[in-house]
């Protein structure tokens, strides 16, 4: 069977920039994903180029076995995405924009709104249905969010950073679904920096640093022993240079 994600010298640099330097990436079907970094290590940019949103100046993908560059249509009605920067429709009402999402993926009518309902009530979004998407906070957006990228039931579903700004009330609550959604054989993909959370909720994680895949296995092939967090620290080399630095900085002597 093949892999959900499958990337093989995966390549695109912005200018004089290298961002992302020639990445294979793995994701087995069914995985909960973890991809990790330092700031600035190329998991946007991977994310972006495996999703078809930004095209790669080398390298091939394949998503459960289609090449998303060859046909990039047919893969994007096969994945849900939650994008970095979540752009959404802000003068439509949470339900509107599920309904809306729903209809461009060609859901019928009246399985989109049970769909969109049953989403609502398990995003606890169902008060703030009729609101304008401008009026909800960062947490309710990642929500709303989220139950736009599963309301087509999709393959495999990238999430950059879900957890940025969600209170651990809806935290528990997002992870709760997308664990019932890999529990059915689906595959969840998705960037973080809450090492713990990665931890706790991955089974399968790849570790990026400076454009590139530098470990990349099941979790306890990766952490060898160690917590993730020092595994990602020997990995990425931890950067103690501030240290000589800001002697200015605190109570005046
Ligand atoms: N549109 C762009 N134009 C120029 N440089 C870019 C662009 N997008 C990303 N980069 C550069 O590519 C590198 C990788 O960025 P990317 O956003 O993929 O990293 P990241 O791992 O997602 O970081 P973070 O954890 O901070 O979100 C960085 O050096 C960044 O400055």
């Amino acid at each position: 069977m093949a892999d959900a994600v499958r990337t093989q010298g995966l390549y695109k640099r912005f200018g004089q920039q290298t961002a992302v330097g020639g990445v294979d990436l793995v994701v087995p079907r069914g995985s909960f994903a973890g991809l990790v970094g330092p700031n600035g290590a190329g998991k946007t940019t991977t994310l972006s180029m495996v999703t078809g949103l930004l095209r790669p100046d080398g390298g091939r993908i394949e998503i459960d076995g289609h090449d998303v560059w060859a046909d990039p249509v047919s893969v994007k009605a096969h994945i849900g995405v939650l994008p970095e920067g979540l752009r959404l429709f802000e003068r439509l009402s949470g339900r509107e924009l599920l309904m809306y999402g729903g209809r461009l993926r060609g859901i019928p009518m009246d399985e989109v709104g049970k769909r969109a309902d049953e989403l609502l009530k398990v995003m606890d979004l169902v008060e703030a249905q009729d609101k304008l998407v401008v009026d909800y906070s960062t947490g309710m957006r990642k929500k709303i969010g989220l139950a736009a990228a599963l309301l087509h039931n999709p393959g495999v579903l990238f999430l950059d950073e879900p957890f940025e700004g969600v209170d651990p009330v809806s935290a528990n609550t997002l992870t709760e679904v997308l664990r019932r959604y890999t529990a059915s054989g689906s595959t969840v993909v998705f960037s973080s920096h809450a090492m713990d959370l990665v931890e706790r909720l991955c089974d399968w994680v790849s570790v990026m640093n400076r454009g590139l895949v530098v470990a990349q296995g099941p979790l306890d092939d990766v952490r060898r022993g160690r917590t993730l967090n020092e595994a990602f620290l020997d990995l990425v080399g931890a950067r103690g240079n501030g240290e000589e630095g800001l002697s200015w900085l605190g109570s005046p002597a």
